[in-house]
């Protein structure tokens, strides 16, 4: 921190847009219809787009291997993922960073399943890819049962990704935000805000969503942007949808209803360092009272 005051974490205000995409099982269908979103997301002034999680692809265990695309050795071919071509295209056409929501990812060598965001920058290069961390095992009875582990494996890391005129956005899905160590790593490291493609269920939509999105921003005094599938009740698995924005003060800028749509703000940094000034939790931390926190993510904390 420089006596004038930290380093803004965002340097010019960008409009970002979270696509509620409505997806069925025809993946081409999928990715043309989110190709239009998306156009009409940019046109309509968003630098920064999100897409929902496992948004070429019916949501469940059943359907993963079949919809899976293998993304390495990267660059993939056009037929080991057509999903990776479809969505640089979309982010280079618009000129956008693209948060790709999430595609089933087969890796060939361990024949391993991952459930994968692939994140591409303005000129549709690739800039990151996030396995989901946590995998969404959870059984409450009588209301859901769900068991990504059956198939899936977990990733095993922290993904930040810079936007180079902007500054670094956190990525993670959906059931990785019911982790705050992840966020709270991601706005120590620098981020202005953390982007979640998610899919929550019908049980804890109502709630949770709201609450762990305003959870995280207000834990860390950051942007948080949740992206949901629209909700489809002849699908086997039911999304909550409600996709929103959340601002630094952790109130809710705008939230979606389960319908197709498409939910938007514009992040401005000066709000960012308005909540931390006026509440320094950044300078108030005690980490002599608990020493568990890695001394490692205590340096973050001084960038
Ligand atoms: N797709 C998911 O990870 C769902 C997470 C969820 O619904 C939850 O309650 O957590």
């Amino acid at each position: 921190m420089s006596s004038s005051g930290p380093a803004p974490v965002l340097k010019k205000p960008i409009k970002i847009s979270c696509i509620q995409l409505a997806s069925g099982a025809d993946k081409d269908a999928n990715l043309k219809h989110a190709a239009e979103k998306v156009a009409e997301a940019a046109q309509s002034g968003s630098k920064l787009v999100v897409l929902p999680e496992c948004f070429n692809s019916p949501y469940g265990t059943n359907y993963f291997p079949n919809y899976a695309e293998t993304l390495l050795p990267s660059p993939p071919t056009k037929e080991q993922s057509p999903s990776f071509h479809a969505l640089s295209a979309m982010a280079a056409e618009n000129g956008i960073y693209l948060v790709g929501g999430s595609i089933p990812e087969l890796e060939p060598e361990t024949k391993k399943y991952y459930n994968t965001s692939l994140t591409f920058g303005p000129d549709g290069k690739l800039l990151a890819t996030h396995r989901k961390t946590h995998l969404f095992d959870i059984d409450i009875p009588g209301k859901i049962t769900f068991k990504e582990s059956e198939v899936l494996s977990a990733g095993n890391k922290v993904t930040l990704v810079d936007l180079p005129e902007y500054g670094k956005i956190g990525i993670a899905i959906c059931y990785d935000v019911r982790f705050p160590e992840l966020a709270t790593i991601a706005a120590r490291r620098g981020a202005f805000a953390l982007i979640y493609p998610g899919a929550f269920n019908l049980t804890t939509g109502n709630l949770h969503w709201r609450l762990l999105a305003q959870g995280r921003a207000v834990d860390n005094q950051i942007y948080v942007a949740f992206c949901s599938p629209a909700r489809d009740m002849s699908a086997s698995y039911n999304a909550w949808g409600h996709s929103l924005i959340v601002n630094p003060m952790a109130k809710i800028l705008v939230e979606a209803d389960e319908n197709e749509t498409t939910v938007q703000a514009e992040l401005v940094g000066e709000d960012i360092a308005e909540a931390r000034k006026n509440i320094p939790l950044n300078t108030q931390r005690r980490f002599d009272v608990y020493p568990d926190v890695s001394q490692r993510e205590i340096s973050f904390d001084r960038l």
